[in-house]
């Protein structure tokens, strides 16, 4: 056994490892790197990239049918899915390089390749080849997909996002478990490229929408497109052949059996905290044995250990792992002297059409406590001009405010170019602007963000009136 001894150890060489690395060792502490899997990280090699540009294929194929609506005609639509899944491995490829050599420009006596497990809070054990003795440790391990019971073992046909992306050509159909992102970004994706997709989910939840009314309009609009089958459960799969034999049961009880060549499981992530012996480490855990961290710091109670990225289950999102990796690798490298780091508004982007993105304080969250002590103003984008003009013209902005300072505090939406209209409201959102500043900035025509104007005069308006005299409980219960 080699034994070692560090000032920092950082489990996982996804995003959030290799940013807390970089920031330990800018703190002058010898650190090494520990890494079980393939070096690539998770965004490059199975996550954020080679989604979107699956997602980006799909787009191209939609715009040749969309473009009749405009009165030019392309013809007949010939989708090669070898072409498409070969683009997308190629440049998936590309950009695990460039992360590749990230990892090789990094000295090899900080990078050790093992599954590391603690053994108390300053003894990590690599595999059975090293021990290493450390002062601190920043876990940053990533999550894994999760697997319901009943999609256990079932056989090849049972997959999961990690998967798709070695396809060598597009499947005849696949059928999604979950209305999450993952299955709304793929299942879109794929039925756009030609597959047979069906969306099961077992409630009503349409990817991070917390907005009842938003969440009506997207289910609506993504509906209309997609075969999403709402308020359905899986009873059972079974390999049979080339093909799964799934049997899901509706809200009314009627159980269907249809076969799929895929049955793709988007039905969460669970951080990989269960497998690194977190027991012997005396570290007080949440409900689901997650580190009870504070997330200005990354700081797991007042113990030298960090956690960062999926693994904490935050915001399991790449700019937030890269966010919280620097945090915790600076302040494992400063530790006891640790400092709050610097954390953004929150915002998520779904890479649906439209594109759905929630920012700042979400609709639940505000409506915790009961009372209802914000304003909501809203636009459609069904008649928005410029939405129109593109042939664009579906979904809802609601853009919610606070009484009294008029502070803009978040928003959700569904619509075109959400992933840019998130942006513009996330940095006013973290300026701490109000609603009378943003209406003072300058809005071209004719352009989307016209929609966001419609919506924020709308706030203005709501806010004008003032707080309702008797709070309405607002429904905060989007179907779950
Ligand atoms: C299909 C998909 C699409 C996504 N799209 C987006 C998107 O568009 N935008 C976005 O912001 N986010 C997206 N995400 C989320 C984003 O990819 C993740 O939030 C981010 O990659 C997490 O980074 P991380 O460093 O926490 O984990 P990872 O990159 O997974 O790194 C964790 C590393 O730890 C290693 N490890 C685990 N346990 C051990 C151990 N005991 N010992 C040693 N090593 C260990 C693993 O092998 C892994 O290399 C997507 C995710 C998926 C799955
Ligand atoms: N564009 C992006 O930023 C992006 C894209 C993809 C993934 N991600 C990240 O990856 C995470 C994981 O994505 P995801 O879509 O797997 O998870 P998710 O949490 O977004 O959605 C999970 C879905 O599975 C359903 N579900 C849960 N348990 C189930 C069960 N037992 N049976 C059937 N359905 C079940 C849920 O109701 C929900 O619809 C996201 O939360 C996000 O952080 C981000």
């Amino acid at each position: 056994m080699n034994k070692l001894t560090v000032d920092v150890a950082v489990i996982g060489t996804g995003t959030a490892g290799l940013s807390a690395y970089r920031a330990a060792r800018a703190q002058g502490k010898r650190t090494v790197l520990i890494e079980s899997g393939p070096y690539g990280t998770t965004c490059a090699r199975v996550g954020c990239m080679p989604s979107k540009l699956l997602i980006a294929a799909s787009e191209a194929a939609h715009m040749v049918h969309a473009a009749a609506g405009f009165g030019v005609h392309a013809g007949q639509v010939r989708i090669d899915g070898q072409e498409v899944m070969a683009r997308v491995r190629r440049e998936r490829d590309r950009f695990v390089g460039f992360v590749l050599e990230g990892v090789d420009n990094i000295p090899d006596q900080d990078k050790i390749i093992g599954h590391a497990r603690f053994l108390g809070p300053h003894l990590l054990q690599v595999d059975d080849h090293t021990s290493i003795d450390v002062s601190r440790v920043v876990i940053a391990t990533g999550s894994r997909p999760y697997l319901p019971e009943e999609l256990r073992g079932v056989g090849p046909g049972v997959i999961v996002s990690d998967q798709v992306f070695d396809w060598t050509d597009l499947p005849e159909s696949v059928a999604v478990i979950g209305t999450g992102v993952i299955g709304l970004e793929l299942g879109q994706a794929l039925h756009r490229l030609g597959v047979r997709v069906s969306i099961f989910a077992r409630g009503g939840s349409v990817a991070q929408i917390s907005d009842p009314e938003v969440l009506h309009v997207a289910a609506r609009v993504l509906g209309s497109e997609l075969d999403l089958r709402f308020q359905h459960k899986v009873v059972s799969a079974r390999q049979d052949g080339a093909e799964v034999l799934l049997t899901t049961r509706d809200g009314a009880g009627a159980e269907r059996s249809e076969r799929f060549q895929y049955v793709l499981v988007s039905a969460g992530r669970t951080p990989n905290v269960d497998n690194i012996g977190i027991e012997t480490t005396g570290l007080e855990l949440d409900a689901k044995g997650i580190p009870v961290f504070d997330p200005l710091t990354m700081q797991c109670g007042t113990s030298a250990i960090f956690i960062a990225g999926d693994a904490n289950n935050e915001r399991p999102l790449l700019p937030e792992a890269a966010d919280h990796g620097k945090i915790a690798g600076d302040n494992a490298g400063r530790y006891p002297n640790v400092h709050p780091g610097l954390r953004r508004t929150p915002l998520a982007i779904a890479f649906t059409e439209p594109q759905v993105a929630t920012l700042g304080a979400s609709y639940r969250e505000l409506c915790t406590g009961g009372s209802h002590k914000f304003a909501v103003g809203k636009a459609s984008f069904e008649n928005q001009g410029r939405s129109r003009v593109m042939l664009q013209n579906h979904g809802l902005l609601r853009v919610y405010g606070e009484y009294g300072s008029g502070l803009f505090l978040g928003a959700e939406m569904i619509g075109p170019r959400a992933e840019n209209l998130s942006h513009t409201l996330a940095w006013a959102c973290q300026a701490r602007m109000t609603v009378a500043q943003m209406l003072e900035m300058p809005f071209y025509h004719p352009v989307i963000e016209e929609g966001m104007r419609t919506a924020l005069r709308d706030l203005a308006a709501e806010l004008e009136k003032g707080a309702p005299a008797q709070s309405k409980a607002p429904d905060c219960t989007p179907g779950v």
